[in-house]
């Protein structure tokens, strides 16, 4: 049998093997793709990635000085945009036919995706979820009414770090950060208090499902035969997704039905986000076919208290982590905050706009760690872009992080400098493509102007009131350990702990 195998089977299976990778080349050809790196057969540029995907696309795209590259990942094509030019063109110019999100497996599991505004292609529904949290957090009046619910918030992140800083015991930044973003987007929602066992479970499951739904996954890159899971991969990862799903769903249909009790007693309306998606409970998309209904609910309230949450501690522990490593940055950005503040202790939304270095530190953080840093597109129709074709179905990444690195327009780019932005007028609201950590376009960041406030404010009141050090241990090493943790979010691999000290 093996010697029948060895001479028969074996020599059939590779001139199979042979003649459809030639054929796939030959066909590649023919279709005026973007340049990229030789795919081997089977697997393509697979081995080419790693653990810190955005790291190995960016060193492939410089290698093949291709801003517009093609990659082939197992049967999957994909296109990898990483520059400001090529982002416009997907973000902007020919955004309409390559918004459509590409999904990996294990985001699908729990059945989460089908009400999800982060996954949904840009049919009504979205828009309808997209619209409905937009007025009721977004907007400029929201923004007016929720500012004592973010003055709170902060408030809870001194109080927390105060209680560190008179024990002398550490403070892990990102979970402390975790809890008063968390805290802010429930009282937003629910208009209730989170306790901090379930904050602390939220932050674990957070953690767990953004670094799961990015890994990889062997039935993203071979489709056809994704439903025998031939790893059992997809299994494990389902398994454990569904349940960080039906956990988080729990908990929001708790409130969901507190809130429906309170209703029928009679009890005051809250005005917040669950009382206008309750209001339009039962309407129905006779076009689409889809009802406002709790699974719908529950779908856009887990979005915002996961994407919201995540990525704006992400972002504050890099800034911390790295004003830590620039003490010239953290001494110029108190001494500012110090001049307009004096004396008083507590900063107010209204000091930001006099603090140039504080929005300096945040623009430079989020340049240098976009804590979403590949944005994940589809192109639902042929598009060219620079005389490229990108076939429809094919897998459009933009790789934010490249993009926010290596842009022409930065000088030293790898180095964390304050002063660059001292002339430039460059912001991070989608119209400068060489600074687009919030993504660009139809399927721009939804909870940007929040992201933007919080960060502010969270910052300045960390540094006002707080003299911060390295642990000691970190000082012997010479410094922080700055590697990355890749998932959805990009979060520091070893979680920031430093020593505060109160100082007002
Ligand atoms: C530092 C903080 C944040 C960063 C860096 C960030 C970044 C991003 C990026 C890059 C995208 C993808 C954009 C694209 O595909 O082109 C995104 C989407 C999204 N973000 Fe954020 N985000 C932050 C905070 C927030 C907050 C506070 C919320 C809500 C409370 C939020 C909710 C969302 C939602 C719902 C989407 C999906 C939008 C869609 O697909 O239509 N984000 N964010």
């Amino acid at each position: 049998m093996a010697a029948f195998f060895l001479a028969v089977a074996l020599p059939i299976l590779l001139v199979v093997l042979i003649s459809s990778y030639a054929l796939q080349l030959f066909h590649d050809s023919r279709r005026r793709l973007p340049p990229g790196p030789w795919p081997l057969p089977l697997i393509g540029n697979l081995h080419q990635l790693d653990r810190l995907p955005h790291r190995a696309m960016a060193r492939l795209a410089a290698r093949h000085g291709a801003p517009l590259m093609s990659l082939r990942l197992g049967a999957v094509l994909a296109v990898v945009a990483s520059s400001p030019d090529t982002a416009r063109e997907v973000l902007q110019r020919r955004n309409a036919d390559v918004a459509a999100r590409s999904i990996g497996d294990s985001m699908r599991a729990g059945g989460h995706c089908d009400s999800s505004v982060l996954c949904l292609p840009l049919r009504r529904r979205w828009r309808a979820l997209r619209r409905l949290s937009a007025a009721e957090l977004f907007s400029p009046p929201r923004h007016r009414d929720t500012e004592p619910l973010r003055r709170e918030a902060v408030s809870g992140l001194v109080f927390l770090v105060s209680g560190h800083a008179s024990r002398g015991a550490a403070v892990d930044v990102g979970r402390a950060a975790h809890a008063a973003a968390l805290g802010l987007l429930w009282r937003a929602v629910f208009s209730g208090d989170l306790d901090a066992a379930t904050a602390g479970e939220v932050s674990d499951i957070v953690g767990e499902a953004s670094v799961l739904a990015a890994g990889p996954n062997v039935s993203d890159f071979f489709p056809a035969v994704a439903p025998a899971d031939l790893q059992v991969v997809r299994q494990r990862m389902a398994r454990r997704m569904e349940k960080l799903v039906a956990w988080t769903y729990m908990v929001i249909d708790q409130q969901i039905e507190l809130r429906r009790r309170r209703r029928t007693a009679g009890e005051p309306r809250k005005n917040d986000l669950l009382d206008a998606a309750l209001d339009m409970e039962g309407e129905v998309d006779e076009g689409e076919g889809w009802a406002m209904n709790q699974d719908a609910i529950r779908g856009m309230l887990m979005d915002l208290l996961v994407a919201g949450s995540g990525s704006t501690t992400s972002t504050i522990e890099w800034a911390m982590a790295e004003l830590l490593q620039n003490p010239r940055c953290m001494a110029q950005v108190q001494d500012e905050i110090k001049g307009v503040l004096g004396t008083r202790r507590h900063v107010e939304e209204h000091d930001i706009s006099k603090l140039p270095y504080l929005q300096a530190v945040v623009k430079e953080t989020l340049r240098l760690h976009p804590t979403v840093p590949i944005g994940l597109n589809k192109a639902e129709a042929t598009v060219e872009i620079h005389g490229y074709k990108i076939p429809e179905g094919t897998t459009v990444y933009v790789n934010l992080w490249d993009i926010c690195r290596r842009a022409k327009a930065w000088d030293e780019p790898e180095e964390f400098m304050l002063e660059r932005f001292d002339k430039d007028d460059v912001n991070f609201l989608g119209t400068n493509f060489e600074l687009i950590p919030f993504g660009a376009g139809r399927r721009i960041c939804l909870g940007m102007p929040l992201a933007e406030r919080m960060l502010h404010l969270m910052l300045a009141s960390l540094l006002h009131r707080f003299e911060w050090t390295m642990l000691p241990e970190d000082g012997q090493q010479g410094g922080l350990d700055m590697a990355e943790q890749f998932g959805l979010v990009l979060s520091m691999a070893t979680p920031l702990r430093a020593v505060a000290r109160e100082i007002l």
